[in-house]
């Protein structure tokens, strides 16, 4: 699987640098944290790094989590007129500013949101474009239409965008959230399981059969190691083609944000 990703991310760096090479039109990102959220400061780090491996500009605004209010953050949205991402999460009492789908690099915005149910091929959100690259990658460009899928988690930055996007590729979906009973789901009648929950072990590896594509969203630090959401039982090694973590949807989601911030660029 780890061939699969790098093969993805090598493809599309070099098809991005491409377009930013050939085309006149400036790449530039904007990016707002609130507070000293250890995690996001390591994806962050991680986005600015890859504008910066391109000489993009990508400015990174750092605000206090103290005296910051949901206006200074609805001015900042209000201002800019270039690709914008506020890091979540955000802490208690803030909420990330409904950006106009020009400038909403995430794709989590109303109007962007709006644009994905409509089937209007918008920037999708980048966890989401990242799962739909795997997929395409692993089962085939045409495989969409009649794949069976299941989606872990209802979050609105991946279970739910995601679902939509499948059912516009006209695959066929199952939703679970905290409140189903897995126990009782025979997860071998799936072609691709997507686990977005954040709970590490919400599924295990002994799961899965052959021929099964899973899609792990998660990344949790647990005892200082970074896992996902799919707990790997010892001694049992799954036939199905499961994504690492790290260096999966991860590494995808990051390589994303450059995408989607060259594709608003280009259509400004
Ligand atoms: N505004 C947004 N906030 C958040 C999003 C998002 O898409 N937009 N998603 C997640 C975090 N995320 C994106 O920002 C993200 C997650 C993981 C990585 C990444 O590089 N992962 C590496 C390992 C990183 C590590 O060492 O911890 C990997 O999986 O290999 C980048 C971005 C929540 N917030």
């Amino acid at each position: 699987m780890k061939a699969v990703i790098n093969t993805l991310y090598e493809a599309k760096l070099a098809e991005l640098k491409e377009i930013i090479d050939t085309d006149s039109v400036p790449v530039q990102l904007t990016i707002v944290t609130v507070g000293d959220d250890p995690a996001s400061k390591v994806y962050v780090r991680n986005k600015v790094r890859l504008f910066e491996a391109l000489e993009l500009p990508c400015h990174h605004i750092i605000l206090p989590e103290e005296g910051t209010t949901q206006g200074d953050l609805d001015s900042l949205a209000a201002k800019t007129d270039h690709p914008i991402l506020f890091q979540l999460p955000l802490p208690n009492g803030l909420e990330a500013p409904d950006l106009p789908a020009a400038v909403d690099v995430d794709g989590f915005g109303s109007e962007a949101l709006g644009q994905l149910v409509l089937g209007q091929n918008p920037v999708l959100p980048c966890t989401v474009q990242a799962a739909i690259d795997i997929i395409e990658l692993h089962c085939g460009e045409f495989s969409f239409p009649g794949l069976k899928v299941a989606i872990l988690g209802r979050s609105n930055i991946v279970g739910k965008p995601l679902a939509i996007e499948l059912i516009n590729r006209q695959s066929t979906i199952s939703s679970f959230n905290s409140r189903s009973d897995l126990a009782a789901v025979d997860w071998n009648k799936f072609d691709v399981i997507v686990v977005a929950t954040g709970y590490h072990g919400t599924l295990d590896n002994t799961q899965f059969i052959e021929g099964q594509l899973i899609i792990d969203v998660g990344i949790n630090r647990i005892d200082g190691k970074l896992v996902g959401d799919i707990k790997h039982q010892d001694g049992h090694l799954s036939d199905a083609a499961i994504t690492p973590v790290p260096g999966g949807v991860g590494r995808l989601t990051c390589l994303n944000v450059l995408g989607n911030a060259v594709k608003l660029c280009q259509a400004k």
